[in-house]
This record gives structure tokens, C-alpha cells and sequence, in this order.
């Protein structure tokens, strides 16, 4: 089983403190999520394959890199969606699918309601966006749709972590690498990671 990578960063944690905050608003909440998620796609990606070719500086020739792997990311509708942009500033020539799945209030199961990934996942590395990682219900679903659908190489990136949505993750996914700028305390009576920043999705796209 692969161990949590947890950001510990100062300015990061800055910004998730900002993300807390009740009286942030939505357009600097969008801000520090695309932020944040430029931060995990730095992350994400030090250790895609890499290939070498010989070029002509203005002074020499020298041996550069450039990435093998090519990466697909999976935003999980809607709260994922904010952390497309800041992903692609880093990782601009990335794939992206989209899966959508809303958390049921009462039983907190996910509902699958729209899957629309590129073919041809198995050799590309996969980045899973959420930014919440709560009871883990909607990452383990979204997890064991993109095996099916033939991807291999998965990661998981995450903003704010439960430890139960870690465990569960975990347990049903050992292969797949989790990122998180944080790992909250746990969980409420009604599935929210306390302290948390309340409901991403609404507070990213102003529905409260
Ligand atoms: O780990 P879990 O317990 O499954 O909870 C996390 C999920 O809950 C939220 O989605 P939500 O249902 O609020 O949908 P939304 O993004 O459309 O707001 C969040 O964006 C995750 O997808
Ligand atoms: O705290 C939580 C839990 C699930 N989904 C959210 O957006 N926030
Ligand atoms: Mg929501």
C-alpha cells in the first residue's frame, strides 16, 4: 500500500487556511484552488518517464528531457472542474476526461451521472481531481470505473483529506498514489471533513 503524500508546505498552507475561511470569496476561492492545484501537479508528475535528445544552445550542444508519459486527468464533476486549469498550467499538453458524481445527502453512496474518458488510458498516467477526499466513496467509485475502462497508472489528487476517505481509498485501491496539500481530522454526522471548507463544489461555483 502506498503511504498518503502529504504537501507540507508553508505557503500552502497559508493558501488552505484562506480556503477555510467562512467569509472567502468565490472568486478568491477559485484563485487558491487552481493555485493549489498547480502546487499538486508539480507533485503529481516527478516521476513521469522521461526521454532525452541532443540540442543546439546559443553557446553548445546539450542533452535536454522532455516527459514520455503522456497524462490524462479525471476531474470528478463539479467540485474536480476547479482544479483543471491550474493542473494544465503545468501540465498543459494533458487529456482531459470527466467523470460526474454527486455524494447522496442521506446515504453519502456516490451517484455516477456522466463518464466521458479518452481512450486508450492504459499506458497514460491518470490524475484523479477532487478536492475533497471525504468517506472516500466517490474516489473508490470513480477509481474502479477508470480500471475498467483500462487505466493502469493512477493517482489520486486531493486538496483537503479525510483520514477515512484515505483508509477506504486504501483498502480498495492500494496501487493508486494519494496527494493531499492537508489531512484533516475527520469527519462530521454528515459526512463533512471537520475543519474542512465546507461544500467545495458550492463554494467554487457560488451556489451556496
Ligand atoms: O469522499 P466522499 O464522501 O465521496 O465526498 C467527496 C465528494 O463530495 C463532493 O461532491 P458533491 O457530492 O458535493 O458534488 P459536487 O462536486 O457537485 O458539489 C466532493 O467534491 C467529492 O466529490
Ligand atoms: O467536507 C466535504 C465533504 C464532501 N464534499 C465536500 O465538498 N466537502
Ligand atoms: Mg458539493
Amino acid at each position: 500500500m502506498k503511504p498518503i503524500r502529504e504537501i507540507h508546505h508553508p505557503l500552502a498552507l497559508e493558501k488552505i487556511g484562506q480556503l477555510r475561511e467562512h467569509a472567502t470569496d468565490v472568486s478568491t476561492f477559485r484563485r487558491i484552488v487552481a493555485e493549489l492545484s498547480t502546487f499538486l501537479a508539480i507533485e503529481c508528475t516527478d516521476d513521469l518517464a522521461t526521454e532525452t535528445r541532443t540540442i543546439q544552445t546559443p553557446i553548445a550542444q546539450a542533452t535536454v528531457v522532455r516527459a514520455r508519459d503522456e497524462v490524462v486527468l479525471i476531474p470528478i464533476l463539479r467540485a474536480g472542474l476547479g482544479m483543471v486549469e491550474g493542473m494544465l498550467l503545468w501540465i498543459p499538453s494533458a487529456k482531459v476526461g470527466h467523470l460526474g458524481m454527486y455524494r447522496d445527502p442521506d446515504t453519502l453512496m456516490p451517484v455516477e451521472y456522466y463518464a466521458n474518458t479518452p481512450a486508450g488510458m492504459n499506458d497514460s498516467v491518470v490524475i484523479v481531481l477532487d478536492p475533497m477526499l471525504a468517506t472516500g466513496g466517490s474516489a473508490t467509485a470513480a477509481l474502479g470505473l477508470l480500471k475498467a475502462r483500462g487505466a493502469k497508472h493512477i493517482k489520486l489528487a486531493s486538496i483537503i483529506a479525510a483520514p477515512e476517505g484515505i483508509a477506504k481509498v486504501q483498502s480498495h485501491h492500494p496501487d493508486v498514489q494519494i496527494y493531499a496539500v492537508v489531512v484533516d481530522e475527520g469527519l462530521n454526522s454528515h459526512g463533512y471533513i471537520v475543519p474542512g471548507l465546507g461544500d467545495a463544489g458550492d463554494r467554487i461555483f457560488g451556489t451556496l
